[in-house]
């Protein structure tokens, strides 16, 4: 198993208690076939992945484009059924589902996802959509549920005047702002926030961003903070997991991950990506570059490793002979967290 506690983090207070434990997960797709007469091929989406989440913590899922960020959150909804290994989530073995979760689960493990237009009823307006998840998972009074739903706006930072609008009349921000409002309206431990920023204008994902750690400060929820925007998951995120074509390279402290990263693949993502202020955001969006960008630099060398090596083994300028068959259990490296690679103590 590509295992790693993560209270070995420099930065993690052991007395945070584990939320979300993923062991050796693994996630494959029927693909279409080449030709008919062809077998239908398999997607590895995920490949013996392992991540921990802590109570009051954010693990920010980072990885170019068919990386396996969303099936990982997929499979902790339970939205897709894992090929194998195990997920832990609020108490429950999401694994041993058959069929979809008991509302327990739905009520501890919420979602944000990246457009809340496709996630929120169009034919309700705000306090509808705030009711419903009250009223599914609670029996209260229609006055205390009014109560409710007007302590919820009012945590989002939106008036009781926008308890009468439609979706569509609400800004992009406003209806993220609503879309965690009802995550948030049942009490959750863990919400899997997939791409919650990429929609909204930089400015407004700051103020976004900025909520969700305030109400985590206040109430000690969980975050896996799903996103393809480097600076985004290094500001918004206590903890970073790099994944390569589904899988998990190197994991550990943001700070740490993204200052200072060890494994070569997560060194290329990070090393050109500027540590960007809100504002400096602001001003040099187009400038960044994306994970896509960097790797499209890097020569391919056109050698395929086997089904068991480094997915990154043919891009890899430190890569050993046993890279092309085995990817290595994760080790510690300094500064906190773990990385999985054989060359290592190659790389200074
Ligand atoms: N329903 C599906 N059927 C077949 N293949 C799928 C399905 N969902 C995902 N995949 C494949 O699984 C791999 C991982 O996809 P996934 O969406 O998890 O990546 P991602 O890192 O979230 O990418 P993105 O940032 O583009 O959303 C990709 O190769 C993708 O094409």
């Amino acid at each position: 198993m590509n295992g790693v506690d993560v209270s070995t983090m420099a930065d993690v207070n052991t007395a945070h208690d584990t939320v979300l434990e993923i062991a050796d997960l693994s996630v494959t797709f029927r693909g279409g076939r080449p030709r008919p007469w062809a077998a239908r091929s398999v997607v590895n989406a995920v490949a013996g992945a392992s991540l921990t989440v802590r109570r009051g913590r954010t693990l920010g899922l980072v990885g170019e484009s068919g990386s396996g960020k969303t099936t990982i959150g997929r499979a902790v909804l339970r939205l897709i059924e894992p090929a194998g290994g195990t997920i832990t989530a609020a108490g429950f073995r999401v694994d041993e589902f058959r069929g979809s979760p008991p509302a327990a689960y739905r009520r501890a493990v919420q979602a944000v996802f990246q457009d809340p237009l496709g996630s929120l009823d169009p034919q309700q307006d705000v306090r509808q959509i705030l009711a419903e998840p009250l009223r599914i998972h609670f029996s209260l009074e229609r006055s205390a549920r009014e109560t409710r739903v007007r302590e919820l706006i009012d945590m989002v930072g939106l008036s009781t005047q926008q308890l009468t609008r439609y979706p569509y009349e609400l800004s992009g921000g406003q209806r993220q702002r609503v879309a965690i409002a009802k995550a948030l309206a049942v009490e959750p431990e863990l919400v899997v926030l997939d791409e919650p920023v990429s929609a909204l204008d930089v400015s407004v994902q700051g103020q976004i961003i900025n909520l969700l750690a305030e109400i985590q400060r206040e109430r000690g929820i969980s975050y896996l903070f799903i996103a393809h925007d480097l600076s985004v998951v290094r500001h918004a995120s206590h903890d970073v997991a790099v994944l390569y074509r589904g899988r998990v390279m190197e994991v550990g402290p943001a700070d740490r991950v993204c200052g200072s990263p060890r494994h070569p693949y997560t060194r290329r993502l990070f090393d050109a990506v500027p540590d960007l202020t809100a504002h400096t955001r602001r001003h040099t969006r187009s400038r960044v570059r994306q994970p896509a960008d960097l790797l499209a630099q890097l020569p391919d060398l056109g050698v395929a490793p086997t089904d068991g090596g480094c997915p990154f083994f043919p891009r890899c300028p430190h890569r050993r002979v046993e890279c092309a068959a085995d990817f290595p259990e994760r080790a510690p490296v300094p500064g906190g967290g773990a990385a999985a690679c054989h060359a290592l103590t190659d790389t200074p």
